[in-house]
């Protein structure tokens, strides 16, 4: 049985379950259900505050979780990061009134309001400063309106948030996180787990890549080959007509219309761009 944390609610929830049933795994019916069991695919999901899926796999109570990097790592709970999931990002910031700061070097004897201590005390330890961490449990941004901080440590998605708080990004971002599948750190992977992380990586690669076909001269197949270079190898096939051939490869999204132009540019015809529905590499 592969027992799953999930996120039950907040910014990774919906996207987590949607990648999950991309990748053949059942879904909850409605957003109060906690446990869902499919005895077919042998999987039970659990769906926990995202803040305590590291608690929960870290112990080896469950096999694999999806969760944010901040969570991770500010939980120092024993799960390490298997692979990172493509959604869910943001940056973990320090953030004060206009000219409070300009980075963390100056908040010796300040005192900093966040949800992630642990992140916080390590830069403070990395930057040599002594200033006191205010734990709160969210919208941490009010601690200095209400003069219980002088700055705050958050997650900022677009900088909404502290605009709308008259709070100012001040020094270099503490971590970049983002959505990450997780699993015990002491223990090998079961091969359950291992089919979870390869359908996962597959659900990314489709979702990345898409397939392009085209068609060009037999003695200019090289230097579009090189344009195209696919994962592994191009596939080429001939074609009816003499001295041309078929071309297949799996091409970045974000490069599609580049190359495009390029292949157009070397003389290759009829470019053919499909969506990629799953794959296994
Ligand atoms: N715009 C965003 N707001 C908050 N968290 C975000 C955002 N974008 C990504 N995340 C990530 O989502 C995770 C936090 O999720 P969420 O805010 O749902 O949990 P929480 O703060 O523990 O719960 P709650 O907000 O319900 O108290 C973190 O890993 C964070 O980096
Ligand atoms: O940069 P933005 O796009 O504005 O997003 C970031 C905000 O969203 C999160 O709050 P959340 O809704 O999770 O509430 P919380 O602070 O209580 O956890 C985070 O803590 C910031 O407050
Ligand atoms: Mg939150």
């Amino acid at each position: 049985m592969l027992r799953i944390a999930m996120p039950n609610k907040g910014a990774l929830s919906e996207s987590a379950a949607q990648m999950l049933r991309e990748a053949g795994y059942p879904g909850r019916r409605d957003s109060k259900e906690l446990v869902v069991h499919d005895s077919e695919l042998d999987v039970e999901l659990f769906f926990l505050r995202p803040r305590d899926i590291a608690v929960y796999v870290g112990q080896g109570t469950l096999d694999v979780g999806i969760t944010g990097r901040d969570l991770l790592l500010d939980s120092c709970s024993p799960a390490a990061e298997v692979l990172a999931l493509g959604f869910g990002a943001s940056t973990f910031r320090y953030a004060g009134r206009p000219g409070t700061a300009r980075s963390a070097d100056d908040l010796a004897g300040r005192r900093v309001a966040t949800s992630f201590p642990v992140l916080v005390e390590n830069d403070l330890r990395k930057h040599g400063v002594e200033a006191s961490v205010v734990r709160l449990d969210g919208a941490v941004e009010t601690a200095v309106t209400l003069g219980v901080a002088d700055v705050v440590a958050d997650v900022v998605e677009t900088g909404t948030t502290l605009r709308n708080n008259g709070l100012e990004i001040f020094g270099d971002p503490i971590l970049k996180s983002e959505a990450v599948l997780i699993r015990p750190a002491d223990r090998e992977p079961s091969s359950a787990a291992q089919v979870l992380e390869r359908r996962l990586q597959g659900v990314l690669t489709a979702s990345r890549y898409v397939m392009m076909d085209y068609d060009i001269r037999v003695d200019l197949v090289e230097q579009a080959c090189s344009l195209t270079p696919g994962l592994e190898s191009p596939t080429v096939s001939p074609l009816h007509r003499k001295g041309y051939v078929a071309v297949r490869a799996m091409v970045p999204r974000k490069l599609t219309n580049t190359v495009m132009d390029g292949l157009y540019e070397v003389g290759a015809r009829a470019i053919l761009v499909t969506e990629i529905a799953a794959c296994r590499l």
